[in-house]
């Protein structure tokens, strides 16, 4: 079934999730990463931006905030870029954990591997994995510029938000010294570890997180700047990824009520990707028990709700004009 949907259709539902959602309260601030723990509580904006550029945005869509495990979807984009996908599946995996984002648990139970690029283990390994190998500057360049094409436009990295969690990641330390023994980190482990955080640390709107998540929409080419960013084949590979993990233990659940493929991240973001419509973020601090946005995921759930989207769905949705 082949539905139609008008751009004034897709604005109507973001205004009002934003409406439905503004007041929810419960959850609280990533409180482990002291620099989070501080921020607005309050803040709140949804973005969506659409395959050919436009953009609805409502709420605090240009407050600049901590990128953290978002950032994981653009690095594995680089690693699935520079090496291709089955070396990706071999040296990290694609399987979802079951557990939390920093689980040390599940690099034991899953054999040594890191299982995803998109938990804690496997995004260590993905930056370890990015080249030019053995070259902390080049590396930190090819991320950079990476999520800057993702994007659109650079993102700016939050001092004291990578000072904050430098000095309190003792978590990702022991993951990475763990990753380290069992042969799964690809470069000097500690340089590694330093440019995860130094990513996590990169301070995004919600306006480019929605651009980056239309670039994945829109097979690789960015909405905004028109570039290319990453080969069309790979946009499978990415929203499989974020759908098999995105939620870490709540990823099954997620994905059962709402069908939209997305990836959190503990500054409070969500990106969503509806491959060939749209991509969106939505964006507040306070997580529930999983360390996902309490206001993001509702107003995202709203929004597929009231379009009657679903990813899974047989019915395919052209946008149209009025
Ligand atoms: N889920 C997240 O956003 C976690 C990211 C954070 N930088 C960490 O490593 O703990």
């Amino acid at each position: 079934m082949i539905t139609r949907l008008t751009f004034d259709q897709i604005s109507t539902a973001v205004h009002d999730a934003y409406e439905a959602c503004k007041d929810i309260k419960g959850g609280q601030n990533a409180h482990y990463i002291p620099y989070l723990a501080n921020v607005n509580s309050d803040l709140f904006g949804i973005s969506l931006c659409l395959p050919d550029g436009r953009l609805i945005s409502v709420g605090d869509t240009d407050y600049r905030f901590g990128i953290e495990s978002v950032s994981k979807v653009h690095t594995a984009i680089l690693a699935l870029e520079q090496h291709g996908a089955q070396a990706i599946l071999d040296n990290i995996g694609a399987d979802a954990t079951g557990l939390p984002f920093n689980s040390i648990f599940a690099i034991l139970l899953e054999n040594d591997r890191p299982s995803t690029p998109l938990v804690n283990a496997g995004a260590i390994a993905a930056c370890s994995l990015v080249k030019p190998h053995g070259d902390a500057d080049g590396k930190w360049k090819a991320i950079f510029d990476n999520m800057t094409a993702l994007l659109g436009s650079e993102p700016v990295l939050i001092d004291e938000l990578y000072h904050s969690e430098s000095a309190t990641n003792f978590d990702n330390r022991s993951i990475t010294w763990l990753l380290q023994e069992y042969g799964r980190i690809y470069d000097d482990p500690k340089m590694s570890l330093d440019l995860y955080t130094r990513q996590c640390s990169l301070g995004v709107t919600a306006e480019q997180l929605a651009i980056s998540a239309a670039t994945i929409a829109d097979d690789g080419a960015n909405p905004i700047t028109k570039r290319r960013v990453f080969g069309a084949e790979l946009t499978p590979k990415v929203v499989a990824l974020m759908s098999a993990v995105g939620f870490y233990e709540h990823s099954g659940d997620w994905l059962y009520a709402t069908g939209l493929p997305a990836k959190t991240g503990v500054g409070g973001a969500v990106i969503g990707v509806m491959p060939g419509l749209f991509g969106v973020c939505a964006f507040a601090p306070p997580l529930d028990d999983a360390g996902n946005s309490v206001k993001a995921q509702a107003a995202l759930k709203h929004l597929m709700k009231s379009l009657n989207l679903n990813v899974f769905s047989n019915t395919h949705f052209d946008l149209v004009e009025a």
